[in-house]
């Protein structure tokens, strides 16, 4: 049975390809009692509400679904942001950060205009650099704002570790941390299954062979069939149920660095455990000097994009303190 308590309520921006994969894997999963669409599209956001509303019999939960507006963030516990430009075939992720930051301004801003006083949990790429900016357009706490991180790029990982050694990907456990793109890397130093180091049982080639696919997963979907959204949609349905189950799991999300790992003032994928209040600790896994040589190129890669863009905004707003 579920824990559902009043007040799961969750609004959705942006219902394209991964925010409606993401409503259909909240509904088929029982996680929430509410869910708002809000899209520029409106036609098709009512589209989606009657499709998923003539789902609602088979979820596992009941479950209220409708079209909203900005006015339904008031009371939310969570807002996701899937809102935005996708990459098109060739396009990498951080190409679309000019659109993409003027997008949020806006969004973020009418949101925290209701009152809003929940979790943001942000989608878009470039996703580092746009939960950095919701953090600050937002002024909330950064334990109130998470990036979906390297959810997707470790689940990645750990499929094709499971495939290597023909085990459950729920007993591999290993990280992708770093930004969610380029520049990312696998932590091989730690990574096991069920205890058993991974990296002394394989080559350097198939190592690397193995981090490109999960690095380079993306572009191979997207010149397949133009998207991704499975894959994502049920890693930000994993980290919403574990906000609004008070789970205190770790997933790999994106978390803004006050010092972990040697770095600070940035979001990046790293592990963190997630409850009711948002993000709380992050897990600093031991790394050896060649993960922490790219995690720093990682952070330093993201930093020259996002710094040019903070260092000429005029309307920062002040942070609040974390009264929750
Ligand atoms: N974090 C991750 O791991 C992943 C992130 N993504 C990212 O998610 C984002 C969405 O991708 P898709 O759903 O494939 O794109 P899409 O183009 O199918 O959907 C985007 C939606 O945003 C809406 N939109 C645009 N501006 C808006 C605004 N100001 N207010 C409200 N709605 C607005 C559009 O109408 C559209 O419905 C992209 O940036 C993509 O790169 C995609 C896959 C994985
Ligand atoms: C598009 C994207 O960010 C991904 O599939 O990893």
């Amino acid at each position: 049975m579920s824990n559902l308590t009043h007040g799961d309520k969750v609004v959705l921006i942006g219902t394209g390809a991964v925010g409606s994969s993401y409503a259909f894997a909240l509904m088929n999963q029982g996680i929430c009692n509410e869910l708002v669409l809000i899209d520029l599209n409106i036609e098709k956001t009512v589209g989606d509400v009657m499709d998923l509303n003539h789902g609602v019999v088979y979820s596992p939960t009941s479950l209220k679904i409708s079209s909203g507006t900005y006015q339904d963030c008031k009371d939310a516990a969570i807002v996701v942001i899937c809102a935005g430009v996708a990459q098109k075939p060739g396009e990498t992720r951080l190409d679309l950060v000019n659109k993409n930051l003027n997008i949020f301004e806006a969004i973020v801003k009418s949101v925290m205009d209701t009152g809003f006083n929940g979790i943001f949990l942000v989608a878009t790429n470039p996703v580092d650099i746009l939960a950095y900016a919701t953090w600050k357009f937002s002024g909330l706490p950064k334990e109130r704002v998470i990036g979906s991180g390297t959810i997707l790029d470790s689940a990645r990982f750990r499929y094709l570790l499971s495939e290597e050694y023909d085990i459950s990907p729920n007993s591999v456990h290993a990280y992708i941390i770093g930004e969610h793109g380029d520049s990312e890397l696998a932590v091989w130093s730690s990574a096991n299954i069920s205890g058993k180091l991974i990296a002394p049982l394989l080559t350097d080639e198939r190592k690397e062979e193995i981090f490109v696919q999960v690095r380079d997963a993306a572009y191979a979907i997207i010149e397949s069939k133009g998207a991704t959204y499975y894959g994502i949609a049920m890693g930000l349905a994993r980290i919403t149920k574990a906000i609004l189950q008070d789970e205190e799991v770790v997933l790999p999300v994106g978390s803004l660095l006050d010092g972990e790992y040697g770095h600070t003032d940035i979001y990046v994928g790293v592990p963190t455990v997630i409850n009711r209040s948002g993000r709380k600790d992050i897990v600093e896994l031991p790394l050896d000097e060649d993960e922490q040589a790219k995690l720093a190129n990682s952070v330093k890669t993201l930093k020259e994009i996002q710094s040019p863009y903070w260092n000429s905004y005029k309307g920062v707003n002040n942070h609040v303190s974390n009264n929750l």
